[in-house]
């Protein structure tokens, strides 16, 4: 990925220069190399502007976009102010980026360590009672429950403890390595986790329990994806690290 800024500063009006851009960016919204862009105006200095554009790479922006059949239309509406441009270079990002404490995590939204552990306590006692899922935890030790509230509450924002003490990624993995999970055992284990987060009160709002939903989807169908016989996923990875997606939380 490059970071593209563009940096203008734009001598007389401002209105026409911001609506070019506003019709050249359907071309960079058409564009298979642009990940985002965003057009922003100083507010101390009102006639300079900066243009950020998210390319999947240096050689697509120039090669890709620059040779392709979009980029005419794109020039044709900002080529007026090609001569206010300050500077115009390509930025490789550092490992420094995040989001702020602006919103927050899903782990605190669902009410942090106790409330996770609420509802795998509660989990895990419907699993065992369970005739499609039980057998698989017939041998499940004592701190099986924690162990998973660990995980969630790391993938969710929370502490990275089961990276800490418990072997993270891959240790999780080789949990379920060989197991044959089946898909009538994975939609029972995702329909008593459902049941147990009702039980006990996990927040039940829509931005909440969809983005919830999505991870537990995805890792469900990734663990019966792991457990096959002969499969072989990668060995080593990050603890991925869940957000809200398209609907952050909603506090009105
Ligand atoms: C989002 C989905 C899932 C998550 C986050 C998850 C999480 C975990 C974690 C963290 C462990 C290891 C606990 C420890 O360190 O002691 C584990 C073990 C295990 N998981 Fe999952 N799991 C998921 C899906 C599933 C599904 C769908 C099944 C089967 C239907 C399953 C079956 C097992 C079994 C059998 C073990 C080993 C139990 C034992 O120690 O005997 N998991 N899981």
């Amino acid at each position: 990925m490059t970071v593209e800024y563009i940096r203008y500063r734009i001598p007389g009006d401002t209105t026409a220069f911001e609506e070019a851009y506003g019709r050249a960016a359907r071309f960079l919204a058409l564009a298979p190399q642009c990940v985002d862009y965003e057009l922003s105006r100083c507010t101390d200095e009102p006639d300079v502007y900066i243009l950020r554009i998210t390319w999947t790479s240096t050689e697509d922006h120039l090669k890709g976009f620059r040779g392709g059949d979009l980029f005419p239309g794109f020039l044709a509406e900002i080529r007026p102010w090609i001569e206010a441009i300050d500077e115009m270079r390509h930025y490789e990002r550092t490992a420094v980026r995040g989001q702020g404490g602006s919103i927050p995590s899903m782990y605190e939204w669902a009410g942090g360590t106790e409330a996770l552990e609420r509802l795998t306590e509660r989990f895990y006692q419907l699993v065992i009672a369970d005739d499609v899922v039980g057998p698989l935890f017939a041998h499940m030790d004592a701190g099986h429950p924690k162990h998973v509230a660990m995980w969630l509450a790391e993938v969710f924002g929370g502490p990275a403890r089961y990276t800490g003490e418990r072997g993270g990624y891959p240790a999780m993995l080789g949990h379920h390595l060989g197991r044959g999970i089946t898909e009538r055992q994975r939609r029972r284990w995702v329909d008593l986790l459902v049941d147990a987060a009702d039980e006990v009160g996990l927040p039940d709002d829509p931005e909440f329990r969809a983005a919830f939903m999505g991870y537990i989807e995805w890792g469900t169908r990734l663990a019966l994806a792991n457990s096959q016989p002969g499969a072989t996923p990668p060995r080593e990875a990050p603890v991925p690290h869940w957000g809200w997606g398209v609907a952050p939380p909603y506090n009105g």
